[in-house]
């Protein structure tokens, strides 16, 4: 099997992700304000849990090789990316003292957590897997956005999110993430016990970013 299989056994909840309303409206500037703030707060929380996840890619590795792969995507998390987020957010006027005390909304509870979960009871496979949707599903929005005829970059406020996105970085830094995942499904069959676990994993994780984005939207009403 590969990452487009995955993709395809939950094709509706994948679109429900992709095209929610929240991007649609992030990239038209029309999100109220709001939602962004608590959905940017709420990201802060979450990514601090990805970067566990990624430690504890390390832990569930065999190999030295296995070992160091999650190494530069977790350097790069903590050293460059909660940086920029942190940035990004103070553009905003939100403080990382103001983040760092923020309350986590269930969606980030159960996303993270069961992302960690499913990397503890299971293996490396089933933690990328779990993984795999948050990395993937923002290369596919900000493709999407990056087309897209509504989308709008003069005067929108949310214009340098959408460009992180589309833009050529983040984009082939995924095709890397998406070669890896692939290299570990290659020798799983679909249609196996194995084969449905996995797509079971990554179909729950797609209906947790569809929560989360709909965890901004309430914020804001
Ligand atoms: C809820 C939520 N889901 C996915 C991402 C995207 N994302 C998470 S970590 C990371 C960098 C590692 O490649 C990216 C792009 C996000 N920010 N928030």
């Amino acid at each position: 099997m590969n990452y487009q299989d995955l993709i395809s056994y939950c094709q509706q909840d994948w679109e429900d992700y992709t095209e929610h309303d929240f991007v649609n409206q992030l990239a038209t500037g029309d999100l109220n304000k709001y939602a962004f703030f608590h959905y940017l707060k709420q990201d802060y929380l979450f990514l601090k849990h990805y970067a566990r996840a990624y430690a504890l890619a390390v832990f569930k590795s065999s190999t030295l090789a296995e070992m160091r792969e999650p190494l530069p995507g977790l350097n790069a998390l903590l050293e460059s990316e909660m940086n920029h987020h942190i940035e990004y957010c103070q553009t905003w006027g939100l403080s990382a003292e103001e983040m760092e005390a923020e309350p986590e909304d269930f969606g980030t509870v159960c996303y993270t957590r069961y992302v960690l979960d499913t990397g503890m009871a299971g293996d490396r496979t089933d933690l990328f897997t779990a993984l795999a949707p948050c990395a993937i599903g923002y290369a596919v929005v900000g493709q999407r956005l990056g087309q897209w005829p509504e989308t709008k970059l003069e005067g929108n406020p949310y214009r340098s999110w959408v460009e992180l996105y589309s833009g050529e970085d983040y984009q082939s830094g995924v095709e890397e993430t998406i070669r890896r995942l692939n290299a570990m499904l290659e020798e799983i069959p679909l249609e196996s016990k194995r084969g449905h676990r996995l797509c079971e994993i990554f179909k729950t994780a797609t209906r947790m970013e569809v929560a989360f984005w709909e965890q901004g939207m309430k914020a804001a009403q």
